[in-house]
């Protein structure tokens, strides 16, 4: 395993040294356009990761430089809702760079959606908004570079965010980017086949297009993207901002609730003076005025009145969202404590019958040789077999009982 390469510039990473056999590798899961991505167990930790397998012998330097920014924003982007970057490590040889993940055992939204359709169900409005929630958790770490401070009551004022350094834009939010993952950190779906949607963590991940910008004034004016989720501003080559990921995800919610993207057409210049008109359909009935405002809102041509994350973070909705998320947690660690406080009460209550009985068998075969003693001595034999304590009769390293046998086990 070589470290080094004149074709990775390796100067933006702070990482240590990961140990290529540290790792048990399983199997396969998927197939991206870069390459593979396998199961893999984390010796040292046991702990279940994915490894994406990246070719890079192929790719331009420009490509290689995406990938490595990519890694440096993992890195860096530590949140309950982002995909946990662990580590790298790369195969000079075989040209092969490999990155350790959090594994998302839930699948991703794609296939949540597929679920729904299959079913011929709406996903619940429930669910809908916990995960706009939490992927607005996730964007907040992304678009300000900062942790979003935790809500006591959904009527808090927030704090605006900073100057924004460091912030990241996603630039591919997509079903298929948005991955799911368990609250109980039980990663392996027991090869269960049904997936309890409202019981899962939404976790951002695939920021392989993703750009790290220096300051929220800055803007990439590059673009590669999906067409269906793609913004209007983006596609008329205008400089790239936090506010077209907004686009992206009031895209992503409405598909979650009509089951199809906003924008569908046979082909691309269709597709594209759609999403440049910027008109569709009501997500269905089914849904609150609310919801179907917000999504509005999100898929709003006008950059000037299409809101931030911050913004869409301040809705009353999107509070009681995080708030009941807040809450189901809370009761779920309860639950968990719960059922910790049982099984020690179990524990101490099998320690204390285990004791008991130890007591009452030392306490009989002392009487029975105290009574022996006594006999001896009334006939008129030497008390040699009279116990000082029950160690002297059994040889045990246990001293004369402490108290009072009579009253105390009556
Ligand atoms: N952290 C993860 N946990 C669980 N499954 C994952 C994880 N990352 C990727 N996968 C799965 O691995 C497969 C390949 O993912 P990958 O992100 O490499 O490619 P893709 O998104 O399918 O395509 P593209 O490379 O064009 O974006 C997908 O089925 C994806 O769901």
């Amino acid at each position: 395993m070589q470290r080094r390469t004149n074709n990775i510039d390796y100067q933006n990473f702070v990482h240590q040294t990961p140990k290529h056999n540290e790792y048990q590798v399983l199997e396969e899961i998927g197939r991206g356009s870069f390459g593979s991505v396998r199961k893999v167990i984390h010796i040292p930790t046991k702990k279940l990761m994915v490894r994406k397998d990246i070719k890079y012998g192929h790719m331009n330097s420009k490509e290689r430089q995406q990938l490595i920014a990519e890694c440096a924003i993992l890195s860096q982007l530590k949140q309950e809702n982002i995909v946990e970057f662990y580590n790298w490590d790369f195969d000079e040889q075989k040209e092969v760079l490999y990155l350790y993940m959090e594994y998302c055992s839930r699948g991703d939204l794609s296939k949540m959606i597929k679920h729904y359709k299959q079913d011929h169900k709406y996903t619940p409005e429930k669910i809908v908004w916990g995960i706009l929630a939490q992927i607005l958790m996730a964007l907040y770490k992304c678009h300000y570079g900062e942790d979003l401070p935790s809500l006591v009551s959904i009527y808090d004022r927030m704090r605006p965010p900073g100057k924004g350094k460091n912030i990241v834009i996603h630039r591919d939010l997509k079903p298929g980017n948005i991955f799911l993952s368990s609250h109980d950190g039980n990663n392996e779906s027991g090869g269960k086949a049904t997936v309890d949607y409202s019981e899962v963590i939404v976790k951002l991940g695939d920021f392989g297009l993703a750009k790290s910008l220096e300051t929220s004034i800055q803007f990439a004016t590059t673009y590669v993207g999906t067409p269906y989720y793609m913004s209007p501003e983006v596609l008329m080559d205008q400089p790239y901002s936090p506010l077209s990921d907004i686009w992206s995800l009031g895209c992503v919610i409405y598909e979650i609730c009509s089951l199809h993207p906003p924008f569908q057409a046979k082909n691309y210049t269709e597709l594209q003076n759609k999403i440049k008109a910027g008109k569709f359909d009501r997500i269905p009935d089914y849904y609150s005025n609310g919801l179907n405002a917000i999504i509005h809102s999100m898929i709003d041509i006008n950059l000037k009145t299409r809101p931030s994350t911050f913004e869409l973070l301040q809705d009353i909705q999107i509070r009681t969202a995080r708030k009941s998320l807040q809450l189901e947690r809370f009761e779920k660690n309860l639950l968990d404590y719960e059922k910790e406080l049982v099984n020690i009460e179990k524990l101490l209550e099998k320690q204390a019958v285990d004791y008991e009985r130890e007591v009452h068998r030392l306490k009989e075969h002392f009487e029975i040789a105290l009574e022996q003693g006594i006999r001896d001595a009334m006939d008129g034999k030497k008390m040699s077999k009279v116990p000082d304590s029950i160690q002297g009769y059994y040889g045990k390293t246990l001293s004369k009982p402490a108290f009072n046998w009579e009253t105390r086990y009556q």
